[in-house]
This record gives C-alpha cells, structure tokens and sequence, in this order.
C-alpha cells in the first residue's frame, strides 16, 4: 500500500466539471470562471492548499451528438458544450501555483503524436515538469464528425495507440544528456550528436524528425489512462503511470483492482496505481449533505443525463424504458463502463435512470456523503479495503465543494497520518511517488 492517499481533482473546461446544472446552484460561479482567469487561478491555489498531487482536465472534444441522434441536448443543458481546450487553460494554472500537477487529456485520434510531445512538453519544460497527460483513444463518434476523421472499431484504436505510444517514446528519448552546450563563446547550442533523429515508418504513423521540445525536470509528463476494458487494461499496463477508473461500488473497485493486477501479470509488467473516481459531499451534519446531494438530484434534467450517457456508452437510449435494467449492449465506444454499470459486481442491477442520474452526477462515481469526519473516515476505508492510489475527485458546487474539502476534510485526513502534509517534490513526478 502507498504510504498516503493520493488526490487529484477531476475538472472539465465547460459549464459542468460533471454535475448537470450546477451552474444553477446558488453560490456557484462557474459561468462566470468559463470567461476569467482568476477564479481557475483561486479554485488551483485552492487545491495547492489542500496539498493535492494535481488537477486534471477531461476533455470531450466535438459534442455529445448520441441521444435522438442530435446535439441539441448537450447544448440546451450545457452538458460539456462549450468544451474549451483544457491544455490553454492549465498554462494559466501553471503561473499562479508551484506544486500541483497539471493534467490534461489528449485524445489520440485528434493529435498527432508530435504535436502532443511539443504541446504537453511546452507546458512540461515551462513548469518545472509538473504536467501529465491523459491518454484516450477517441470513443466519442463526435469528436470524430467534428475532425471530420473516420472513427476506428475500439480494438483497433488501442492497437493504433501502441503505435502512437511508440512515437511518443522515440521523441522523448531523442535529446540525450548534455545535449544542450549553450555555449555563448563558441555560438554552439547544441551538440548534434546528441540530438537523435527518429525515423519512425509504422502501420499507422510516418514520422521523421528530431523532438521539437527539450526534457522536463520530470522526463516527460506522467502518463495516465483511464480505459477499463480488457483491451484498455492491456494498454494500461504497457503504458500508464497511474490508472483513472471508474467503478460504481467498493465491489467493482476491487474487481478492477484484480483484473489489472491479473492484465499486469500476463504482460509481465508491474501493475500501474489507480486512482478511482469519487464525489465528495460534505455537510456540517450528515443530513444537510444529504440534503445538498437531493438538491444536486433534483436539478438534474434527464434527457441531459441520457446525452452524456448516451455519448459515453455510443448508444441511443431515447426511447428505451427508464425503469429496466441497463443491459449490457455491444458497443465501440466506452466497453469499460458499459460493462462496469451493467454489471454491477456485487450489488443489485441498475436501471436505465438510476444509471442516467449517475451519469448526470458525476459519470457514474460514487458520492461520499457526510460530515467532514465521515468523509474522511469512508475515503480512507476504501483506499485501506480497495489497496487503491487515491481517488480522482470531482466536485459538485464551484468553488465552494472544492473549498469545503480542503478546508474540513484534508485537516482530518492529515491528523490520521495518511495524507501528507508538504509536498514531497517539485515536479508531478515526484509528488505521485513514481520512480
Ligand atoms: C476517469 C475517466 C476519465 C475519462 N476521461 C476521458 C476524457 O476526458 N475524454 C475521453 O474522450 N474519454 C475519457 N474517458 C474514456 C476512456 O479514456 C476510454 O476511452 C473509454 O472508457 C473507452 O475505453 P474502454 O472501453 O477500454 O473502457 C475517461 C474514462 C474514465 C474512467
């Protein structure tokens, strides 16, 4: 077991980090952070208070377009629309704070690998090596109608992102040590030799040329993953630092917890960390948590909830009957979550609307709802239980859930000796504990 729980703030650059219509909810000022700088820049400073390893950015580029076959719901709710470019935003977050991570995801199928290894490496080198990189294949049919790109079958976009791993490995590793002489004298920059150029002619991918970007105090950014299918673990353990996932009890938990293990021992690789998804709600008393979770409930708008699901899973719920079981259907989009909420390891089935308010929520994490004392308590159990990182947190009302956490519950989960009280390193690297 890690020495202490590990946190990561799960954010998206849209009206909602996940939680429809919390933008409605009194107090919350996300509309207004979409337009200024300086509230991400509070809600970061924030989160370095708090001590978290770093924030992380989703990113569902195009627009939910499944449900009814249109994107009008996802516009008419907000529901990730408008979805601003994550990356841009962090280097604002990157200037107003000196610890906390910054991750972004990066969709293979709408970056070229180069283009990633000079964007995500800017940021990298500019921060001091504090950024991570999300690595998706692509399972929204509207990013690809946005790119106007043709959407490859789920297995062959993992076998397209070896390769592009491949790429992403040989650009890394093409400035070598001592590269850069910067000998103001003698006008010499750097050193050729040590500078290697790839040629890289794959199934894929054609790529030659030397790294645009020069190596971070970390390397290059810590690489996350968050696919959960069988062919997604395999990608996992041939390349995550850390593993996002998302399971909707304590029992999913530990069934993902054994199938990576089981997919990391069958590669002959060492398991990555996970950090599973989780939704925090604190009250002053366990019944005005609640209360705040129903209010949360109630303003959910279900044809908006059915458009992320419906987004998410690459299936058309409209018209299927609400108060069925969700049954697990064959999909090329996300095949983890479809199996791991229409199979609910350990628990009763759920239906179509039970899975749609969660989704609405939080795409499907659990909530963990009480005093900041029974927060604290649960958070360490199912790290304790589950053998998991941490947790990748998302929050409800902005900024003050995120403020409420840090203020009342990282005090408590400090006095319980398992969540630090400085960071341990400068670089994002470091302060995950990763080698
Ligand atoms: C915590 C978490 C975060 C994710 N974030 C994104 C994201 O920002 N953008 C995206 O396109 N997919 C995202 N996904 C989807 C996965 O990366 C993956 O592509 C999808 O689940 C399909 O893979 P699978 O069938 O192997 O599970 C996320 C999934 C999880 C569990």
């Amino acid at each position: 077991m890690n020495k202490h729980i590990h946190l990561v703030s799960f954010l998206i650059n849209s009206p909602v980090n996940h939680t429809l219509l919390s933008w409605a909810a009194p107090g919350d000022n996300r509309l207004e952070a979409l337009g200024e700088l300086k509230l991400w820049q509070d809600l970061a400073r924030t989160l370095e208070r708090g001590k978290f390893d770093g924030v992380f950015f989703a990113d569902t580029p195009g627009v939910f377009d499944r449900y009814r076959d249109s994107h009008e719901d996802a516009v008419k709710y907000g529901v990730c629309w408008p979805c601003f470019d994550p990356v841009v935003l962090l280097s604002a977050l990157a200037a107003a704070t000196t610890h906390l991570g910054l991750a972004a995801t990066m969709s293979t199928s709408s970056y070229q690998p180069w283009t990633i290894v000079r964007q995500l490496g800017t940021l990298d080198y500019l921060s001091g090596g504090r950024v991570g990189w999300n690595i998706v294949t692509g399972h929204l049919r509207g990013e690809h109608r946005a790119l106007g790109l043709h959407q490859l079958d789920h297995d062959r976009r993992y076998d397209r992102a070896d390769e592009y791993m491949e790429v992403c490995y040989k650009l890394w590793n093409s400035v070598k040590p001592g590269a850069v002489v910067a000998d103001r004298e003698a006008g010499i920059y750097a050193d050729p030799d040590k500078v290697e150029f790839i040629d890289h002619q794959g199934e894929f991918f054609s790529c030659q040329t030397v790294s645009p970007v020069l190596p971070s105090p970390q390397g290059h950014p810590v690489l996350f993953q968050a696919g959960s299918s069988g062919r997604g673990q395999q990608f996992a353990v041939s390349h995550a630092d850390v593993v996002f996932s998302i399971q909707p009890n304590v029992a999913g938990m530990k069934r993902f917890m054994t199938d990576l293990a089981q997919a990391a021992r069958t590669a002959g690789k060492t398991t990555p960390a996970v950090s599973f998804g989780v939704q925090p709600i604190v009250g002053g008393t366990e019944e005005e948590a609640r209360r705040k979770l129903q209010d949360l409930v109630e303003r959910l708008p279900i044809d908006g909830c059915l458009a992320r699901l419906s987004g998410t899973m690459g299936v058309d719920f409209a018209g299927m009957d609400l108060d069925q079981p969700l049954a697990e259907i064959e999909t090329q989009a996300s095949q983890g979550l479809m199996k791991a909420f229409s199979n609910i390891a350990g628990d009763k089935p759920l239906t179509l609307r039970e899975v749609a308010i969660r989704w609405g929520l939080a795409v499907g994490k659990p909530q963990i709802v009480g005093t900041p004392e029974q927060v604290a308590d649960r958070l360490e159990q199912i790290w304790r239980e589950t053998g998991c990182y941490g947790y990748n947190m998302t929050p409800t009302v902005m900024a003050s859930s995120v403020e409420d956490f840090v203020d009342q519950v990282v005090p408590i989960l400090q006095q319980k000796g398992v969540y630090r009280t400085e960071y341990e390193g400068t670089t994002f690297r470091a302060n995950l504990g990763l080698n």
